[in-house]
């Protein structure tokens, strides 16, 4: 299959590998000054840009027929506006916080404690996630995703960075150079803890997660998530 690369950082660079790897061809590398290309060439876009670029670059997509799959996080203001241009155009879209097919274990894993925990009143749940230090949004996408996990299965109501309210979940973004990505949900009363980790050891697992999506989704018209390509939860 024909790939387009919005985003050509470090992320950008691993999904090449592991395209190519697997038979597939890269026909755009879109980075930061590329401002006029012509998407229709790809069957397929994969972007991994940055908060600013992300609706831009995924819209245009739909605009042209090109099923996208985006990673980018920090821009999910944005998310239902993109939606809405998706169905509009009859397009194919999967955006998600984390690509890993272990962190998509996690996620489940995470809903499943949530409900277990929700009576037990003795036990504060708070997260923290770590990530190196040019990472430009907090927090992480893959956070706010478990936030909304507990969230859905508990009686609390949002999430907050640092300082939370009763009803919220804390987290805590921690910036520590060439941190891959590692995200802790910890319950905690005042005779135990219990604690759950995700560590990713290097953006491997990210970039095959996009790419098996974009295998998925050609022929495909709609908005997805990595639970349809998975087929798990
Ligand atoms: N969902 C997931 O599984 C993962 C998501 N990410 C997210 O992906 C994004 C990219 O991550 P990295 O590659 O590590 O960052 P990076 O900073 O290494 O790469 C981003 C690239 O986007 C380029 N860019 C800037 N403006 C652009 C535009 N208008 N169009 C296209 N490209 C443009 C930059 O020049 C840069 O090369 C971040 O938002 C990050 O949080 C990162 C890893 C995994
Ligand atoms: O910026 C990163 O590097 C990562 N971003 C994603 C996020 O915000 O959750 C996914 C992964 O943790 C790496």
């Amino acid at each position: 299959m024909k790939i387009a690369l919005l985003g050509y950082g470090k992320m950008g660079k691993m999904i090449e590998q592991i395209a190519l790897s697997r038979g597939h061809e890269i026909v755009l590398k879109v980075d930061a000054n590329d401002k006029e290309y012509d998407i229709a060439l790809a069957d397929v876009a994969i972007d991994f840009s940055i908060p600013t670029s992300a609706f831009n670059n995924i819209t245009n997509c739909f605009k042209n027929n090109v099923p996208v799959i985006s990673g980018t996080t920090g821009w999910l203001d944005q998310y239902k506006e993109a939606v809405d241009i998706c169905s509009a155009n009859n397009g194919a879209f999967i955006y998600a916080s984390n690509f890993s097919l272990g962190v998509n274990v996690f996620f489940q894993l995470n809903e499943y404690l949530a409900k277990l925990m929700k009576n037990l009143s003795q036990y504060n749940v708070s997260m923290e996630e770590i990530h190196h230090t040019q990472k430009l949004d907090a927090p992480s996408g893959t956070a706010i995703t478990l936030a909304e996990g507990i969230i859905n299965n508990t009686s609390l109501s949002g999430w907050k960075l640092d300082k939370a309210d009763a009803n919220e979940v804390p987290i805590v973004a921690k910036r520590i150079v060439n941190v891959p990505g590692t995200h802790t949900v910890s319950y905690q009363s005042e005779v135990d803890s219990i604690d759950i980790t995700h560590t990713a050891h290097n953006r491997e697992g990210f970039a095959l997660g996009a790419v098996i999506a974009a295998e998925w989704i050609i022929g495909k018209h709609g908005v997805f998530s990595m639970k349809d390509v998975l087929n798990i939860g």
